[in-house]
């Protein structure tokens, strides 16, 4: 199983030692209910090989390499091992010569998203839903203190797991398996990112209200999700599905989701950027058995999802505590 000791114990003398009242309790009931798969998973995360970067670069990606390659054999190993966990949605990650070419690059949001940001050096992040881990990365070699995952998804912690391994081990980033509901209000973090989930949330303005509590005073809310265009008061509420996903609620205009941020008590609200999905960015690879973005949109036109709707658009939105 995955042990989060060391985490409780790096955290024991910083300003989220309060977490510690309830988290070690969670995580043990979480573990309990936890299906036959995860126990799978942690084992080929156990069966990696244990390597030891010369070279990690986590500024301009998420790259480990050693001075000399690895053999043929010692290669295929790791592919074989790291296919065992997909599908790998988010990335890309180089590890050791071997390409997790995964279905999202991630690397194209943290572009449009880094250069707006309050520089992350020494601050203490909180990434809600941060699927397998890609972006914790990337806040790590922009310096940032400590980085603080979040996402329920099992599978994501294990390829967050193997990964960090890949990485010598590094412990600057840590995922913990819990939806953001399910924490309690820290009021400590700097940066709070919450990328890609509000539209999977029933209750939009409770998303960003939970955000705001794990801000301290001051902190910086860094929001991206899928919008459309309009005015105030557009937001689309998908019938059934969205792009084939079944888990959206959600989607406004801009100025809607600059109000809902307003409501809730933010100020200094600003968008940043606004950029349709290209097919460029979410593509089908050989890291993932599922359909992509060329299958959920119109085959004619694909300025409309398969449904009918607006094609995803997302902005960045920035504000403050
Ligand atoms: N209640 C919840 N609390 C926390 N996480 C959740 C919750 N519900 C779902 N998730 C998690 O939010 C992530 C959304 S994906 C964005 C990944 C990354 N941030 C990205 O910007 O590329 C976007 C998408 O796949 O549509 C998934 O990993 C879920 O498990």
């Amino acid at each position: 199983m995955i042990d989060f000791r060391p985490f409780y114990q790096q955290i024991a003398t910083t300003n989220l030692s309060a977490w510690l009242e309830t988290l070690p309790l969670q995580l043990k009931q979480w573990e309990k209910q936890t299906h036959g798969d995860y126990a799978k998973w942690v084992k080929i995360v156990d069966f990696l090989p244990h390597l030891t970067a010369d070279q990690i670069d986590l500024k301009t990606a998420v790259k480990s390499a050693r001075d000399f390659p690895l053999s043929d054999g010692e290669q295929q190993r790791l592919v074989y091992h790291l296919k065992q966990l997909m599908p790998w949605r988010k990335g890309p990650y180089h590890l050791y010569g071997v390409h997790i070419d995964c279905e999202w690059r991630s690397d194209f949001k943290w572009d449009r998203v880094l250069p707006h940001l309050s520089a992350l050096q020494d601050r203490t992040i909180l990434d809600v839903g941060c699927g397998s881990g890609y972006h914790m990365w990337r806040m790590v070699g922009e310096g940032a203190k400590m980085v603080v995952g979040i996402d329920p998804t099992e599978l994501f912690l294990c390829q967050f797991e193997a990964v960090r391994k890949l990485l010598n081990n590094d412990r600057r980033a840590n995922l913990i398996p819990l939806g953001i509901e399910q924490m309690q209000p820290l009021g400590v973090f700097d940066t709070v990112f919450s990328m890609g989930v509000l539209y999977h949330r029933k209750s939009p303005l409770d998303h960003l209200s939970q955000l705001k509590d794990q801000l301290r005073k001051g902190g910086e809310l860094v929001l991206e999700t899928l919008v459309i265009d309009g005015d105030v008061n557009t937001v689309l509420v998908p019938a059934d599905r969205y792009a084939k996903m079944k888990n959206v609620y959600f989607i406004p205009s801009v100025a809607c989701l600059i109000n809902w941020l307003q409501k809730v008590g933010f100020c200094h609200v600003r968008c940043v950027d606004e950029a349709m999905t290209t097919l460029e960015e979410q593509r089908k690879t050989d890291w993932l058995d599922n359909e992509s973005l060329i299958d959920f949109l119109d085959p004619e036109d694909h300025s409309k999802t398969i449904e009918g709707y607006p094609a995803p658009k997302r902005a960045v939105i920035i504000a403050n505590k």
